[in-house]
């Protein structure tokens, strides 16, 4: 069994999409194998994308903040079958920016923003929900959201 991490963020919380998303990854044999709920802070957020606040800076990371700290959002660990699951996500989730995402995927289809919007007011784009992008980033993202302990069961040593 491979295992990979994705988050469902705010905005998909505050609109009932999670039902909705979730029926995207099952289509294709992709099932929930541990689900939490997180309400975030600000260390959760400087440690998840410490790599890009790192390459895009102070502004990135206060736009960051305002769409994420002090929300609700749901970490999870998905699994199936196949070696290609992370890609597989990927695939399903869809391009960053959701007015460039391909229909049929999940930004695609429920996105409702757009980098363009994004730059004029000034704020992070909602798109709905984060995937890990290697299984490697997998093990450290688990790790942040679950801890070491979850992460290494999944993901080994
Ligand atoms: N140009 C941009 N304008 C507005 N928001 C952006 C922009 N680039 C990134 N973001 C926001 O910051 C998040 C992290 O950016 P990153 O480049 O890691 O994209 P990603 O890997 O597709 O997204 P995630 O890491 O959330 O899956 C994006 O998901 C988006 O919410």
């Amino acid at each position: 069994m491979y295992y990979s991490f994705i988050m469902l963020k705010p905005d998909a919380l505050k609109r009932h999409l999670v039902e909705q998303i979730m029926q995207y990854f099952k289509k294709e044999g992709i099932e929930i194998e541990r689900l939490g709920f997180k309400k975030v802070d600000e260390q959760l957020i400087d440690v998840h994308y410490a790599h890009v606040i790192e390459k895009y800076g102070d502004v990135f990371r206060s736009r960051l903040m305002d769409y994420f700290n002090g929300q609700d959002t749901i970490p999870m660990i998905l699994k199936s079958g196949k070696e290609s699951l992370v890609a597989d996500i990927r695939r399903i989730v869809g391009a960053t920016d959701p007015s460039k995402a391909d229909h049929g995927t999940i930004r695609g289809d429920l996105g409702d923003d757009s980098f363009d919007r994004c730059a004029s007011e000034n704020r992070s784009c909602y798109n709905l929900i984060h995937a890990s992008d290697s299984f490697e980033n997998a093990k450290e993202e688990t790790a942040v959201w679950f801890g070491k302990e979850v992460s290494e069961q999944y993901f080994g040593k």
